[in-house]
This record gives C-alpha cells, sequence and structure tokens, in this order.
C-alpha cells in the first residue's frame, strides 16, 4: 500500500501529453487547444468599417457638408467624395476611401442636401481600420490556445471552418459486477441499479472529454479479460468500476495481470478508495476504481483528473486546493488519511454527515472535499482545513 502522495507522483510520472492531431470543426472545438498556429487568411476588418450610424466626411475647415450619397452595411459600392463632401453611413458599412472620418448623426444637423455637423472631428475618427483586429497573413491565434467561445467567434469571424487541435483522449468507461441493473429496469432482491459509469460520464463531460464509451461486464474472468483487452487496445484511457478488491469475484486485478498491464501502484492508504489500481499497457492508461461509488468518484477527482490534464499537456494538473475554517466537528477513525465530502462557502467548511464510500448522498451536495491528513483524529470547528475545490 503506497501514500497519496506517491499515487499521485506516480500518475503525473507515467502519464504523457496525448500530442495526437485531430481536425475539428470550429464549432465543435470549443475546450480543445490549437495543434499549430492559426494565420487569419483576410484582414479584419476587410475593409474601412463605419463604427457609427452618421456621416463619412472628407473634412474640411467648414462645419458644412454637401450631402452626396449613402453607404449601408453590405453595401460594396464606393462613393467618390471631394473635400468638404458627405455621404450618409451606417454601423458597419465599408467607408469609402475618398473620406477620412465618420461623424455620429446625433452630432450632425440635416438641411436636405446638405448637413452641419456641429463639432469638428479628428482625423479618421469612427473609422475601424482595415485589418485592424488582425491582417491577412498574421497569426490570428498560437498554438496550445484554448478555444473559448470568444475564441470560436473569432475563428469563424475570419471565414476559418476547420481547425488542427490536439486531440482529447479516447475514453472507455468499464463497470462490473453481476449485481448491477440499468436505472428504469425493475430492481429484483439483491440487484442494485448502476451508476458508476453514468456518474463518470457525467464528470467527464463537465471536464469536456466527450469521446467516451460505456461498456459493462459481469463477474466472469474469461469475460473480464476479453472485454478489458479490447477496450485497452482501442482506447486511450481506461477507467473500470469494481472488481479490483480481493473477493473470490474481484477479476479485474487478475485480469489486468494477465493482459501484461504494467502496474504502476494498486492500494492507497486512503479513505475512501484503499483498493485503487493504476498501470498502463503501450500508449493507454488504466485505472481501476474501487466499485462503492462515492470511492470511485473521489478517486476520479484525485488521480484520473491528473492523467487527463497530463494528456492534454495542462500545466496545473491538480485540483485547485485552498484552506477553509471548519465549521464542523469530525472525528476520523482509522490511520487511513481521509477526503471527506463537504461544503465549501466564502472560506467556511461544513464537512459532511455520512462519508461511507458507498453512500452519494452527500457526494450530491458536496462542492468540495477535504483533505483529512493521517495524523489528525478529531477536527474541531475553527480548525483549518486543506480544501480541494471540485469542478462542479
Ligand atoms: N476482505 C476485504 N474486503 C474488502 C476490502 C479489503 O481490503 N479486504 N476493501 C474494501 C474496500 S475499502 C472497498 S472500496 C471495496 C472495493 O471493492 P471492489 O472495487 O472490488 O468493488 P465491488 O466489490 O465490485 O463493489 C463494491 C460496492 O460497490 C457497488 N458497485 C460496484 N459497481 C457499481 C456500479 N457500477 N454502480 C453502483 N454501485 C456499484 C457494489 O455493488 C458493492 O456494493 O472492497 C471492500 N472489500
Ligand atoms: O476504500 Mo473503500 O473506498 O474505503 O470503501
Amino acid at each position: 500500500m503506497i501514500s497519496i502522495k506517491d499515487a499521485v507522483n506516480l500518475v503525473k510520472l507515467n502519464t504523457s501529453p496525448l500530442l495526437k492531431k485531430a481536425t475539428k470543426s470550429v464549432e465543435k472545438a470549443g475546450g480543445y487547444k490549437l495543434f499549430a498556429d492559426i494565420l487569419s487568411p483576410i484582414n479584419m476588418p476587410p475593409f474601412r468599417q463605419s463604427a457609427m450610424d452618421g456621416y463619412a466626411l472628407h473634412r474640411h475647415d467648414d462645419l458644412s457638408y454637401k450631402l452626396i450619397g449613402e453607404v449601408k452595411a453590405g453595401d460594396g459600392h464606393e462613393p467618390e467624395l471631394k473635400k468638404g463632401e458627405a455621404v450618409r453611413i451606417f454601423t458597419g458599412a465599408p467607408v469609402p476611401d475618398s473620406a477620412n472620418a465618420v461623424i455620429m448623426q446625433e452630432k450632425v444637423v440635416v438641411n436636405g442636401k446638405s448637413i452641419t455637423i456641429l463639432e469638428q472631428i479628428p482625423l479618421e475618427h469612427n473609422i475601424r481600420p482595415l485589418g485592424e483586429q488582425v491582417k491577412a497573413g498574421a497569426i490570428a491565434l498560437k498554438k496550445n490556445t484554448k478555444l473559448t467561445p470568444a475564441a470560436i467567434g473569432y475563428l469563424l469571424s475570419l471565414g476559418i471552418t476547420e481547425v488542427s487541435v490536439y486531440k482529447k483522449p479516447s475514453i472507455a468507461i468499464v463497470t462490473t459486477g453481476n449485481e448491477l441493473v440499468e436505472p428504469g429496469q425493475d430492481l429484483p432482491h439483491g440487484k442494485i441499479y448502476e451508476s458508476n459509469s453514468k456518474m463518470l460520464l457525467s464528470a467527464l463531460y463537465n471536464l469536456k472529454f466527450y469521446d467516451v464509451t460505456l461498456y459493462t461486464v459481469e463477474d466472469n474472468y474469461p469475460k473480464t479479460v476479453e472485454k478489458l483487452n479490447a477496450v485497452i487496445n482501442t482506447n486511450d484511457l481506461v477507467i473500470i468500476t469494481g472488481g479490483i478488491s480481493v473477493g473470490d469475484y474481484d477479476f479485474v486485478g487478475k485480469a489486468l495481470k494477465d493482459l501484461d498491464v504494467e502496474e504502476c501502484f494498486y492500494k492507497v492508504k486512503q479513505k475512501p478508495g484503499k483498493p485503487l489500481f493504476f498501470g498502463k499497457k503501450a500508449d493507454t492508461q488504466i485505472f481501476a476504481l474501487p466499485g462503492n461509488p462515492a470511492a470511485a468518484l473521489s478517486c476520479f477527482y484525485v488521480y484520473v483528473y491528473i492523467a487527463l490534464q497530463k494528456m492534454m499537456n495542462c500545466e496545473d494538473v491538480e485540483l485547485p486546493r485552498i484552506t477553509g475554517t471548519s465549521i464542523s466537528n469530525f472525528e476520523k477513525k482509522g490511520d487511513r488519511p481521509q477526503f471527506l465530502k463537504a461544503i465549501y462557502n466564502k472560506g467556511k467548511v461544513e464537512i459532511l454527515e455520512g462519508q461511507n464510500s458507498s453512500m452519494l448522498q452527500t457526494f450530491a451536495l458536496s462542492n468540495a472535499l477535504v483533505f483529512a491528513p493521517e495524523d489528525i483524529t478529531k477536527i474541531k470547528k475553527g480548525d483549518t482545513l486543506e480544501v480541494i475545490q471540485l469542478p462542479i
């Protein structure tokens, strides 16, 4: 049994960035990181653009201008303005080359075919210059930039429809257990509803990992070997739940061994999640999480999360840790360090009742895990606690 610190380090050490390229349509590339610099195919804006509804002027010293035409958004024509002439213009419309300022209409009095401006305006006033945001051929976004909604909008504004991004891992979630019944079915005596797969799927979706496939396998050794072999060969990351402890029907550990999965660690001195396995085969990372649902989710946040961030070449691979003041008294039993379901709010931390690794009820209310180290037996109100913020 190894320490949490060693286990975390082994996950870090044994997980490499995927660095594989994928091509995505821009609208589906949110959350991905760019694989290469993107050069702008156009100037943005593509023409000198009016920033106001008003009048484009060929300036002179007088306040009066002769009105000679109109340009609205989408127009392609280009009236020729002489000094002292103006055209009616609207926001987003192309400013004629011969105009050198735009005045907003609130600062103009119209007298039939002429206008009087109420104040002089500087050159290029209210004109967005050609290529002001980015010039054609220049870097629009750099390699490794994470594509936010704004970045997606920006790329589309440049007419870009496809991007090369770092591939996200393809992930298999395998649940094991004869006792598991799909929610929505009848629940015969002795069975329980299967909750781990879609709980982990939801956690992955929350982190924007969408290439996830769910598998189930009953407590049967040959079938476990067959299923695990298939998913290990076809995925970047395999997350198994259940069947990793020492019971006669816990076949996962033996199957992984027989499939020549390299064990990085098995069993961590922690609560929940003692029988946690992490290993790898070729380029595939494999976690076998305990079947107890709260243990599985806790291990996901503390260990699988790190592997996911490492695979995506991120710098901050662990969940953020802060401190908070306990508003609860809590007695820790046993000598295993513990991750405790808790609610963090404005510096105060409430440790919830019901910390058993089979219980999701308290996890459902939590937004944080308190880390209670090995040597602590009692937590009192007012104590300073280490708090892991959950990405929910
Ligand atoms: N003799 C020992 N027994 C156990 C030990 C031990 O050290 N010695 N460790 C205990 C601890 S700690 C844990 S945690 C569990 C982990 O066992 P497994 O990973 O083998 O998990 P299972 O036995 O398959 O299931 C445990 C529990 O979780 C329920 N479960 C499983 N899968 C799901 C699912 N997909 N959805 C919902 N619930 C699920 C399952 O029905 C069991 O109740 O081992 C202890 N035993
Ligand atoms: O490790 Mo188990 O998750 O303590 O119940």
